[in-house]
């Protein structure tokens, strides 16, 4: 295809059909696709195996990619969810009535094409349609190319429903996977309303040169967890280990320990312990090699300067040793992607100054950062953790897909 211009006119045009849909209807039709995504589980896995045999066993990325019987319904009951949340859209926010006579309502308002560059995950496909479909917008869905024949399969489910309820086809269209494509798609200023990328830091780079959409980003996540002194260290152990191995290939993976140097000694012995029975690599500062060296750590490496504000995506992290919070905030500030960060302490005050000085989307005492995540937030998915600050922020669904729009209603008034 040498031009995505065609689908593009074609989503434009999809945006009256699906706006209008009344609420029961979006409902609806929701659960109508989730009970037709589980009642081809057997075709979707198909799919699902062709990009699989791609992919190297050894790629983090291809848990990421992986769709079987129990992750299908686990994106239907999603779909379910976000069935029963509340319409986003036709909101009343401000209602008067003028001197005049004119009667004013300020309403929300889908946004109207939402246009989404995402990665090889094919959950993305159906939460980010779903989310669309319910707030009444069109979804103009870019995947990642290791998840192209998955994507084609679940989005052929949405547009069977789609018909089965009369709506136009084209409220959810699948763009080809050639990346030259992509800067059309930045500059659809004309059929676009906004774009959302998510993906690793060159892809946000890429669409924030080139995009004339507007944007909002999701990126990369360079999680810290931070042990201050009066941390429980069995409990930072334990929230460490968790934060990094229990799917290292997301964005709110764990990438960094920052160590008190008081709670270091005996951190670093547990930590020892539990990431060793992942092969978790440690690059680690100076003090933290030396003490892991004497532990006999066999997957250490000497950290250098690139080791800390590196996203790792896979079973590796760095480990450095600081001397209070202050440090530890200092460090913070100048690593992180402001996605999510953690605290493990029992110092209240300290907690608290960590929570409000951390410039961060998600800031946590004493839990993992691998909760980012809309579902687990209660949105009923998410469209993407937003690294921004306007106009979304943190995980965001429903509540940012729509805008405002005034309803203005006289009798002939002149001004
Ligand atoms: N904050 C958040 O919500 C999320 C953050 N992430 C972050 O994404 C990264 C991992 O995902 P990964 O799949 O590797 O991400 P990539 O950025 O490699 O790929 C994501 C999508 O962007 C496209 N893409 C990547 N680079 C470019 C470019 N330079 N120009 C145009 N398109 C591009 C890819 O296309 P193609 O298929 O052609 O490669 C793919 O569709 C991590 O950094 C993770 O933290 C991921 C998801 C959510
Ligand atoms: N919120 C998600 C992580 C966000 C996401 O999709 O990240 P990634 O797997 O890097 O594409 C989760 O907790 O699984």
């Amino acid at each position: 295809m040498e031009s995505i211009q065609p689908l593009l006119v074609q989503a434009q045009a999809a945006t009256r059909s699906v706006k209008t849909l009344p609420d029961e209807q979006k409902q609806q039709l929701l659960l109508q696709l989730a009970d037709r995504i589980v009642a081809h589980t057997a075709d979707i896995v198909a799919e699902n195996k062709k990009d699989l045999d791609k992919m190297s066993d050894q790629d983090p990325k291809k848990d990421r990619l992986l769709l079987n019987a129990s992750r299908i319904q686990q994106l239907a009951d999603s779909l379910k969810d976000i069935a029963q949340l509340p319409d986003p859209a036709n909101q009343l926010l401000v209602e008067r009535t003028l001197d005049n006579g004119l009667q004013v309502q300020k309403r929300t308002a889908p946004l109207g094409v939402v246009g989404v560059i995402y990665e090889s995950r094919p959950n993305v496909t159906l939460d980010v349609a779903a989310l669309c479909i319910k707030s009444g917008n069109v979804a103009v869905l870019r995947g990642g190319t290791d998840a192209f024949h998955t994507n084609i399969i679940l989005v052929k489910l949405i547009k069977e429903v789609l018909e089965a309820f009369k709506v136009d086809v084209n409220a959810v269209q699948l763009l080809p996977v050639d990346r030259a494509l992509i800067g059309e798609m930045l500059t659809a200023v004309k059929y676009i309303d906004i774009i959302i990328p998510r993906g690793s830091q060159q892809l946000i780079d890429y669409v924030r040169a080139n995009s004339k959409v507007p944007v909002i980003e999701t990126g990369a996540g360079v999680c810290h967890t931070y042990v201050e002194k009066t941390a429980d260290i069995e409990m930072a152990s334990k929230v460490i280990t968790n934060a990094k191995v229990s799917r290292p290939s997301v964005c709110n993976a764990l990438d960094t320990v920052l160590v008190d140097e008081q709670a270091a000694p005996g951190l670093l012995r547990l930590l020892a312990d539990s990431l060793q029975d992942y092969d978790v690599e440690i690059f680690a500062d100076d003090v933290s090699y030396n003490m892991l060296e004497a532990l006999e750590y066999p997957y250490l490496i000497h950290a250098t300067p690139a080791d800390f504000g590196r996203e790792f995506l896979d079973f590796k992290c760095s480990v450095k040793v600081v001397n209070g919070v202050d440090e530890a905030l200092q460090h913070i500030q100048e690593y992180s992607s402001k996605h999510s960060e953690a605290i493990i302490s029992k110092d209240t005050a300290i907690s608290e100054r960590f929570l409000n000085e951390v410039d961060a989307a998600a800031v946590y005492v004493n839990a993992s950062t691998r909760f980012t995540d809309g579902g687990v937030f209660g949105l009923g998915a998410e469209i993407g953790i937003s690294t921004q600050k306007l106009h979304a922020r943190g995980p965001f669904a429903l509540e940012k897909l729509v805008t405002e729009k005034w309803f203005v209603r006289g009798d002939g008034q002149v001004r």
